[in-house]
């Protein structure tokens, strides 16, 4: 089975404008060389304001970075204020897009249908969808983490067919290690990264299984990036505020050197 390339993806949240976006990604792509880009691939989701400058960028100095968005509507057009559609991402060229963040579930009230529906919606538009599941901390206390995202798995993936989930990027983000600095061991992030894809070989097949990656996210730093990463079944991370200083995040991009 081909080995999966790592992907290493930095979710900007909503930090940087179009000007300060320009600078990161200039930075970023100055500090990496191209065995970088032959051991990982490499992503950043800034705000939707960014993606314009980010397209130009990318696209006018051939930068090997690759670049999605942080939500897509679940709709492809019409009266939905404030919404931004798959059409849309797709005419700026994304690759990516985050679907279901654990911060989109708890400020917005987003459930497994609407994260559905969205992981939809992207594929209509040809767009990877990168889908979060994790835990919060009650549901880690009480061991149920493996059953609770293997649920939001279950139901993100309802009517997405085998050729659509073989291009999914799954990312585990166990809630109460986002922005606390509280990182899950290799072993934890294993043993769920592990059962998402034992759950996807059910689903579809092994070979589905095989080539999906499933990534973990959740207070990732230059320093403790190559010991998650050295676990099977992690094959890259998402990471929140290490990406929004292009030299921590280059080494996070560099976990395989340390
Ligand atoms: O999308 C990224 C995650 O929420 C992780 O954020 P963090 O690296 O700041 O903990």
């Amino acid at each position: 089975m081909a080995k999966r390339l790592p992907l290493i993806a930095g979710n900007w949240k909503m930090n940087n404008n179009h000007l300060e976006a320009i600078a990161l990604v200039q930075k970023l792509a100055f500090g990496l060389n191209d065995k970088d880009y032959d051991n990982a691939e490499v992503v950043v989701l800034p705000p939707f304001t960014d993606l314009r400058s980010v397209q130009t960028l990318v696209d006018g100095d051939k930068l090997k970075i690759g670049y999605g968005a942080q939500d897509i509507s679940a709709q492809d057009k019409g009266a939905y204020t404030g919404e931004i559609s798959g059409a849309m991402l797709a005419k700026l060229d994304c690759s990516y897009v985050l679907v279901g963040h654990s911060e989109r579930r708890e400020y917005h009230n987003e459930d497994d249908a609407l994260v559905n529906a969205k992981v939809k919606a992207a594929y209509r538009h040809g767009i990877v969808p990168i889908l979060c599941v994790g835990e919060g901390l009650e549901v880690r206390k009480a061991g149920q983490q493996v059953e609770h995202v293997l649920a939001q798995l279950d139901g993100a993936l309802k009517e997405v067919t085998a050729e659509q989930a073989e291009r999914i990027v799954v990312a585990y983000e166990p809630v109460w290690a986002i922005g606390t600095g509280e990182v899950a061991t290799p072993g934890d992030a294993q043993e769920v990264c592990a059962a998402v894809r034992a759950r996807l070989a059910e689903l579809y097949s092994p070979e589905v299984a095989g080539a999906v990656r499933v990534l973990y996210g959740g207070s990732v730093k230059g320093d403790n990036a190559p010991g998650i990463m050295a676990e099977d079944d992690v094959d890259g991370a998402l990471v929140g505020g290490a990406c929004l200083k292009a030299d921590e995040f280059v080494k996070v991009i560099r976990f395989g050197e340390r």
